[in-house]
């Protein structure tokens, strides 16, 4: 077993920089769908760009590279206690070569660990009759693990009524679970469901059909049935690639069924973003060495991608009322207040990094730098430090913002702040701050990591440090910073637009279809 650990790592590296084949197949299908010139179609071309970038960069397609989780089959007798230690040195080589971000936080701390810590990597071990080892990874991210959802039926459902403990009321939960992501989970999405189990290990049923080829077939014909029903009935809510409304909501529905207990009845749903990383490979026993890949590679298949700035023209010439505004940081107030819902921006000029603890920090604490015109950014980055101790940006790409709901507003106002970026969009308390104190809400694509890293030229310097990586607060010299404006200071917003539309458009799936 001399090199299973360097097998290991290079599944890793495999899976983190390039999506497999059935995963861009579902993606090159959805730009096929989604008309031409709108903010999804645009969306799908960032992503299709972002998805070559990050095969050929061999790094990170999304920047949030997940918990690692390794499901391995083994034959009797294999070692499993020098199989998990060397997993978890693969695990911390990866990370310290920028292929993984450090992701393992210390819950009652903050304090972050790496990738290895306790709870972290995620290896499950499983025997089998077979000679050799199957080792298969999926690094699923926060944001969309944040959409994850588990149903106890019979339940009442917002839009859909009663969930009965069938079929039907089982179709009920998938089609809310769609629904309730909205554009939060880097939407379009892939969706595994586990019906029954106990609450646990429905979460982990619901997983597992996360590894099933997009293009399987389910062997049992009533959840055949049932898959077909979601995959062409959830793309009618029109959420469309990240929540900016379109025809394409959902790329894969997976559902697999595990006895229950009489008293439980639960719909486990797992929901992972369009960045869909897992691999799997075939290992020799006696070596350690890859024998095979468990699923086809995305080599060789290109995705479709236009450059941001040709997809920005083809938006603008299919929308003459829509306009590209290039914007220079420090942005004044009358800037901010001419820019509509519907814009496309670029951003120059520096750009400052803050999530989840410097939003918490700064509500009564100063900032280190002057913030007034600012653009902050909700990303937490890859980061790679050189021989001469100068950090470059890896990976990049925007963190979903509702997380910061509950500050946000305070701290426009108290630094003057002008954009905020990320992700997803942001609630009601955050879109009267923008109206109050004249700044906007920029939806980045989220996961194109690696389109955004590109237009970082410079890290100026790193506050915060003992935030660790993803929450210090980074200081970017920034170029050709493409975003749209999804709030805008004079109360519109288009994600609350998108929520009502479908919010509506579910009431459609309230009678019984599967009786
Ligand atoms: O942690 C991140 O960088 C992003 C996260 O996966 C998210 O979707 O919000
Ligand atoms: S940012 Fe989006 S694409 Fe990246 S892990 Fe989070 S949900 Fe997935």
């Amino acid at each position: 077993m001399q090199h299973f650990q360097q097998s290991v790592y290079n599944l890793i590296v495999e899976t983190s920089t390039n999506l497999p084949a059935d995963v861009r197949k579902a993606i090159q299908a959805a730009q096929e769908l989604e008309d031409k010139g709108t903010r999804s179609a645009l969306s799908l071309s960032t992503i299709g760009e972002n998805i070559n970038m990050a095969e050929c960069n061999v790094s990170p397609i999304c920047q949030d590279t997940g918990m690692p989780t390794f499901i391995i089959h083994c034959p009797v007798g294999a070692n499993q206690i020098v199989m998990k230690k060397q997993i978890q040195d693969a695990v911390a080589q990866a990370t310290k070569d920028s292929k993984l971000r450090p992701n393992s936080v210390d819950s009652l701390t903050g304090e972050n660990q790496g990738n290895v810590g306790p709870g972290t990597p995620v290896i499950h071990f499983e025997q089998w009759e077979r000679d050799d080892i199957e080792v298969k990874l999926i690094l699923k991210g926060g944001g969309c693990e944040n959409k994850n959802i588990q149903y106890s039926l019979p339940a009442e459902l917002e839009g859909l009524g009663k969930a009965g403990r069938d079929l039907d009321g089982i179709r009920k939960c998938i089609m809310h679970a769609v629904y309730q992501a909205q554009g939060q989970g880097c939407s379009a999405g892939f969706i595994g469901v586990g019906i029954g189990g106990d609450r646990t290990s429905g979460y982990e049923l619901a997983k597992h059909q996360l590894f099933r080829p997009v293009d399987d077939v389910n062997p049992n014909e009533e959840l055949r049935k049932l898959e077909d029903y979601i995959m062409e009935n959830a793309n009618k809510l029109g959420i469309g690639t990240m929540g900016f409304g379109g025809q394409v909501s959902l790329l894969g529905c997976k559902i697999g069924v595990a006895n229950r207990l009489p008293a439980s009845f639960f719909v486990s749903v797992a929901y992972n973003c369009w960045a869909f990383r897992r691999q799997g490979v075939i290992i020799d026993a006696s070596t350690g060495e890859i024998k095979d890949w468990v699923y086809k590679s995305g080599k060789g298949i290109a995705m479709k991608g236009l450059a941001v700035e040709e997809a920005v023209d083809k938006l603008e010439e299919a929308n003459e009322q829509r306009r590209e505004i290039v914007l220079q940081t420090p942005i004044s107030e009358e800037q901010i207040r001419s820019l509509k819902v519907g814009d496309v921006v670029i951003i120059n000029g520096m750009m400052h990094t803050g999530r989840d603890a410097l939003h918490k920090y700064l509500m009564d604490h100063d900032s280190p730098v002057d913030l007034e015109g600012a653009a902050l950014y909700h990303c937490g980055p890859v980061m790679y430090k050189d021989e001469n101790g100068e950090y470059h940006v890896k990976a990049a790409g925007p963190t979903t913002s509702i997380r910061e709901e509950p500050y946000q507003a305070d701290i426009i106002k108290k630094f003057g702040i002008r954009a905020v970026i990320g992700k997803g969009g942001m609630g009601a308390k955050t879109l009267k701050g923008l109206q109050e104190h004249g700044a906007v809400y920029l939806n980045a694509i989220g996961g194109a990591a690696q389109y955004y890293a590109q237009c970082f030229k410079k890290v100026e310097g790193v506050h915060f440090m003992e935030f660790g990586i993803p929450e210090a607060m980074w200081h970017l010299q920034t170029e050709g910073f493409a975003a749209i404006v999804t709030m805008d200071s004079h109360g519109n917003s288009l994600h609350a637009d998108v929520e009502s539309d479908s919010r509506a458009k579910l009431e459609q799936f309230k009678e019984p279809v599967f009786k």
